[in-house]
Order: C-alpha cells, then sequence, then structure tokens
C-alpha cells in the first residue's frame, strides 16, 4: 500500500498510480510573481455548522476530522467556483522538523505544515462521484507557521491520544473548522489534484495566502501521532507531505494585487 517510506512514497506512486505524471497534479510550487490578480475571482464565502462535525479518526496517512455531508449545513461558495460546495473533511500535511511539512511552497518557501479543507461539488451525487470529474472538489489549504499557540487547533490535539494509531477514531462533536482560517482570506488559486493516491484530478485548489499559527510544542503533538497501528513497530506520523509538482503551463491566479 502507498505512504511516504522510500519504498512506498511519492517516488513511488506512479506504479500503481500512472496519474501521478498527469497534467494537473497537485501540489505546486506557487511563485508570487507569477500569478496573475484576476479582479473577477470573488471572496470565499465558507458556512461552516459546528453541529456537522462528526469524528476524529487517524487513518494511517493523516489525521483527519470528517463531517456529515448529507446537506447543504457546511458549505463553500463563490471564490473561483461556481455552485455550492460541501465540507467532507479536512486533514493536515507536517514535517519531521519545522522546515518541512507543507505540499504547497511559496517561492520554494515549506512551512511546517499545511491543513487542506475538502468539499465537493454538490452538482454531484456524492464525494466518490465528485471525485472523479474534473470540477469535483475544492480545498481550500492554509498554511501554518510556527508562532503562538492556537487554542483552536489545540481542541484537536487534546484528542491525539484517542487516536494515536492508525485506524483509531473517536467521536469529535461541536468544531467550528471556520476556527482554522486566517483573518485574510486573500488566496491563489489552480487547476490540480488530490495529493495522495488516487492523485485524480479533480480538484480546485484554493490556497490561502495567509498562515496561522502554531507553537513549537502543538507541532511536538502532531509528530506524536503514529502511522503504525497498534501491536505493530511504532513509526512516527512526520514528513506525510507529497513534494512540488510540475505546473505544466498552468496559469495560477491570485485573488488579491
Ligand atoms: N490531500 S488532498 O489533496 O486534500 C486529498 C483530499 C481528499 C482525498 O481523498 C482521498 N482518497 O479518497 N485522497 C485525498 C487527498
Ligand atoms: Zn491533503
Amino acid at each position: 500500500a502507498w505512504g511516504y517510506a522510500a519504498n512506498n512514497g511519492p517516488d513511488k506512486w506512479a506504479d500503481s498510480f500512472p496519474i501521478a505524471n498527469g497534467p494537473r497534479q497537485s501540489p505546486i510550487d506557487i511563485v508570487p510573481g507569477e500569478a496573475s490578480y484576476d479582479a473577477e475571482l470573488k471572496p470565499l464565502v465558507l458556512k461552516y455548522d459546528p453541529s456537522t462535525c462528526l469524528e476524529i479518526l487517524n487513518n494511517g496517512h493523516s489525521l483527519q476530522v470528517t463531517f456529515v455531508d448529507d446537506t447543504d449545513s457546511s458549505t463553500l461558495k463563490d471564490g473561483p467556483i461556481s455552485g455550492t460546495y460541501r465540507l467532507k473533511q479536512f486533514h493536515f500535511h507536517w514535517g519531521a522538523s519545522d522546515d518541512k511539512g507543507s505540499e504547497h511552497t511559496v517561492a520554494g518557501t515549506k512551512y511546517p505544515a499545511e491543513l487542506h479543507l475538502v468539499h465537493w461539488n454538490t452538482k454531484y451525487e456524492s464525494f466518490g462521484k465528485a471525485a472523479s470529474q474534473p470540477d469535483g472538489l475544492a480545498v481550500v489549504g492554509v498554511f501554518l507557521k510556527i508562532g503562538a499557540k492556537n487554542a483552536s487547533l489545540q481542541k484537536l490535539i487534546d484528542a491525539f491520544e484517542s487516536i494515536k494509531t492508525k485506524g483509531r477514531q473517536s467521536s469529535f462533536a461541536n468544531f467550528n473548522p471556520a476556527t482554522l482560517l486566517p483573518g485574510c482570506l486573500d488566496y491563489w488559486t489552480y487547476d490540480g489534484s488530490l495529493t495522495t493516491p488516487p492523485l485524480l484530478e479533480s480538484v480546485t485548489w484554493i490556497v490561502c495566502k495567509e498562515p496561522i499559527s502554531i507553537s513549537s510544542e502543538q507541532m511536538g503533538k502532531f509528530r506524536s501521532l503514529l502511522f503504525s497501528a497498534e501491536g505493530e513497530a511504532e513509526c512516527c506520523m512526520v514528513d506525510n507531505y507529497r513534494p512540488p509538482q510540475p505546473l505544466k503551463g498552468r496559469p495560477v491566479r491570485a485573488s488579491f494585487k
């Protein structure tokens, strides 16, 4: 099965998922000077209902918080997209040290971590169906940088003991993902893919320019999660990021000057 180790990591994914070398793969290096400001891009409209928060889980690749997505309670609208996209889950990617961990980079700069809020287009009947369509998904990416303790992230961290190993999940209620968004919602946007297998080219990426903070201690708690299941040799969940992929001529637009 795929992972992030030398024997099953990003350089090996093309063996089972040839789309890994496709024309619209993610993540990418975002070069602000080469992004074009598009005055027609609208502000993001994110409306999240904390009561749709369901559970927190360790899926062996990341820690993920999943949401009830059978109604339009938690949605993303406007920005670069048309129609309504429903929040399905959010998760993170991070490094073994503070000098790496994000998937997108900004003029080569790696952040210690990156948050992905995953939404699917309600013109399709489910996430699974949407994930195979070129306009099926919209993922909002938020960079994390080392700084002040983040009270919102702390609520997630307080649940980590119950999801330390692969396959563990626990109920997680009334969490408002809007508390994880930066104050300013300026963004870059481009057409891309899932950054993990099956690497489907169905994602409109919306990457926020402004990072949110996480303290060093909090970052250490992320690194205490395990890729391994209970009873297996312990393997720290770190460096669960795919490096930037070729842009292949794609335009990157900015919502800000
Ligand atoms: N890392 S990512 O591109 O946000 C992402 C989002 C949703 C996903 O669902 C997946 N398999 O079902 N992989 C995946 C990656
Ligand atoms: Zn992700």
